[in-house]
């Protein structure tokens, strides 16, 4: 039990993450049933963890855990600096590790005010805003790569893991902006009112993440 008898309500990414959270998750002990992983069910209780999980769409987690429906969340540092939240990040998972980038056609030009494609137009305006230079976002919602392929922008951001998705589309990776690992987060709040459930979870992950590192 948590210090206001309350069950901890973790926002959990769907999809990618939740495969490597619920790894490390069990490695540190706590008890998530494997049949959870197939699931289709959206609130999830784990009370062997004292834990409930709501199952998210990754870009939501961060909305979650600002407004106090989820006391903690596991995000990507890149949905984390787009969204922009009024939340504590606790912890660096280690999870999902991949990198942010700007991309290309190998032959692409310097054009004026050229158009970015991104899922991230936040991030993007501001990295470009950082280097002085003028360009359109153009907000899409997933296949980014096709955008400098079908002539839609000059360039795209974008994240890149293994770098097939490049290499089958014949783009190249012209600079990265930030690597991009899953965070642990959490309310304002919750962090006061729920700090020795909230610490003791950090404390097992961190030394579970530790040993990981040691072997
Ligand atoms: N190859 C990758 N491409 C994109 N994100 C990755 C990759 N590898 C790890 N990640 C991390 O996984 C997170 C969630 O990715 P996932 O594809 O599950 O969600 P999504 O992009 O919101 O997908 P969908 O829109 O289909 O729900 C990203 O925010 C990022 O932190
Ligand atoms: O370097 P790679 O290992 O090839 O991974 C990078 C690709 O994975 C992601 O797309 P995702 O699979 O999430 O599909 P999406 O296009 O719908 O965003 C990302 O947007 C890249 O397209």
């Amino acid at each position: 039990m948590t210090e206001s008898g309350a069950v901890l309500k973790v926002a959990m990414p769907k999809g990618r993450i939740y495969k490597q959270a619920s790894k490390l998750f069990r490695q540190a002990g706590l008890p998530i049933p494997e049949d959870f992983d197939d699931s289709r069910k959206l609130i999830v209780p784990v009370p062997e963890a004292n834990m409930e999980f709501i199952m998210a769409k990754p870009v939501d987690v961060p909305t979650y855990v600002e407004y106090g429906v989820a006391d903690i969340g596991i995000v990507g540092k890149d949905v984390l600096m787009e969204e922009n939240k009024d939340v504590y990040e606790l912890l660096d998972l280690g999870i999902a590790k991949c990198r942010m980038s700007v991309i290309g056609l190998p032959n692409w030009k310097p054009v004026i005010n050229p158009r970015v494609a991104t899922k991230y137009p936040s991030v993007a305006s501001q990295y470009f805003r950082e280097r002085g230079q003028q360009v359109e976002v153009i907000k899409l919602n997933g296949s980014i790569e096709l955008a400098p392929l079908i002539g839609l922008a000059d360039r795209i951001v974008d994240m890149v893991e293994t770098g097939q998705t490049l290499q089958e589309n014949g783009l190249v990776e012209m600079e990265t902006l930030f690597s991009v690992t899953s965070r642990l987060i959490a309310n304002r709040v919750s962090y006061r009112l729920q700090n020795a459930a909230i610490q003791a979870l950090c404390d097992r992950i961190s030394q579970t993440l530790a040993g990981a590192v040691r072997a």
